[in-house]
């Protein structure tokens, strides 16, 4: 999975619930929206309106569909009725769980104080990426809360997906701190749960791009 030097890094922007808003992420450039397939969730969206939300979405642009320990016929089902490119799974699924559904996957690991991220990369070798999110007792994710960057070894972070409480205010920081493939944003970009913000995104990607100016700076 090693990705080599980033020079840019890729951004989805996760929990989209309307049109507007897939508007509003593809004229900011991100490379990637998510679709959360978890009832519990505030920006839950049924396989029907994911389907409709994926009829606005241009080439170029991944669709990811994000899944909590879900039943595999209700991933099934979903994957009849919706194009998603990539599935991330956010819960306790196993590899041969995640690796099931003949799609590319990608694997959410909440960083629990005792998570050993060379043994969960050795574990989900199978999976296209891992993406890093933030532990709370009780959350599946979409907390808002950051982890502490530093747990991350520096030879691991180009295959990284940076998730958990990143906002248009650090995210310039979490790039140039930990290097990684992508980042992944939901609360960060809303005024109030599920209802995500054009401003937002905007300053978001502004925020990543300036992360990358100060990734590249050469010394
Ligand atoms: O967005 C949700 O509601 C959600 C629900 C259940 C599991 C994961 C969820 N979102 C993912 O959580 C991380 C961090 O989100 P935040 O930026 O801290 O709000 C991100 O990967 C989302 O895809």
């Amino acid at each position: 999975m090693r990705r080599g030097d980033i020079q840019r890094t890729r951004v989805k922007i996760c929990g989209l619930t309307r049109v507007s808003d897939i508007a509003a992420v593809v004229a900011a450039g991100a490379d990637a929206v998510g679709f959360v397939f978890h009832p519990a969730s505030p920006r839950a969206v049924t396989p029907e309106q994911a389907a409709q939300l994926c009829r606005a979405l241009p080439p170029f642009v991944t669709a990811v569909g994000l899944f909590v320990d879900a039943r595999p016929e209700a991933i099934a089902a979903t994957l009849e009725q919706v194009p998603l490119d990539l599935l991330q799974f956010h819960g306790d699924e196993s590899p041969g769980f995640c690796s099931a559904f003949g799609r590319r996957w990608i694997k959410a690991i909440r960083m629990r104080p005792e998570i050993n991220l060379a043994a969960e990369r050795e574990r989900f070798s199978g999976a296209d990426g891992l993406l890093l999110d933030a532990y709370e007792p009780g959350r599946a994710g979409g907390t808002g809360q950051c982890f502490d960057w530093a747990r991350i070894p520096p030879d691991l972070a180009s295959e990284i997906l940076l998730a958990g409480g990143l906002t248009p205010a650090n995210v310039a920081e979490a790039i140039e701190q930990v290097r990684p493939y992508g980042v992944d944003v939901s609360g960060g970009v809303e005024t109030a749960k599920g209802i995500k913000d054009p401003d937002l995104i905007f300053a978001f990607m502004q925020g990543v791009r300036d992360g990358d100016r100060r990734r590249n700076q050469p010394g």
